[in-house]
């Protein structure tokens, strides 16, 4: 049986580079989506709450100090009137990657809408509705650009989802029989 080391002799936690934040604990059940992304490719994260409504001095703070501190991308969530992950871009050069979060009225729009329509100059990359994973993972590639070792990670990445996709193709051609019985992953 392998035990885990001691704290003595663990290393030390590597610093963050992504950061995640989100308007309320209550968004984290879809932001928790991103965290997993980044921990797949082994990429040391924060987590934290960062209202830009309810604590619009320490989001200010966050945003302003978040590249000083070594984070390379924000990723940031947020449902209903979803002023943070603009808030903060206004105020750090990192790049900001917004997440709406759907609440119980309007299914996300209304998140969505707040978060997308950026007026020109001040950039968020916006994922779709409850799109955290995505998030994630689009901030890894952004780090594996200065990251070749991260970048074959993310090619193999995609290659698993090429793999698993002609999976399903073969799965659902033997299930349907076509007229011509032809497929596009080459069924004869
Ligand atoms: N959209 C924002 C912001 C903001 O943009 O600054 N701060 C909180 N919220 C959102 O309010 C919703 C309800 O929050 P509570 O569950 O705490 O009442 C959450 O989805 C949060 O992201």
């Amino acid at each position: 049986m392998t035990s885990s080391p001691s704290p003595e002799t663990r290393p030390a936690d590597p610093s963050p580079v992504v950061g995640i934040v989100m308007g309320s604990d209550s968004d984290w059940p879809v932001m928790e989506a991103a965290a997993q992304a980044l921990a797949e490719f082994e990429i040391p994260y924060e987590v934290d709450v960062v209202s830009a409504h309810r604590m619009p001095r320490e989001m200010i703070a966050y945003g302003e100090e978040a590249a000083e501190r070594g984070l390379k991308a924000i990723i940031a969530g947020a449902g209903g009137a979803a002023h943070l992950p603009g808030m903060l871009a206004s105020v750090t050069p990192l790049p900001v990657i917004g997440v709406p979060v759907p609440l119980k009225y309007l299914d996300g729009m209304d998140s969505l809408l707040s978060i997308v329509q950026m007026p020109a100059g001040v950039p968020v990359a916006t994922v779709s509705v409850g799109g955290a994973r995505n998030a994630g993972l689009l901030a890894a590639r952004i780090l594996a650009t200065q990251d070749a070792e991260l970048m074959g990670r993310m090619r193999e990445f995609q290659q698993e989802l090429n793999d698993q996709a002609t999976e399903k193709g073969k799965r659902l051609r033997s299930k349907v029989t076509t007229p011509n019985g032809f497929g596009f992953g080459g069924a004869k």
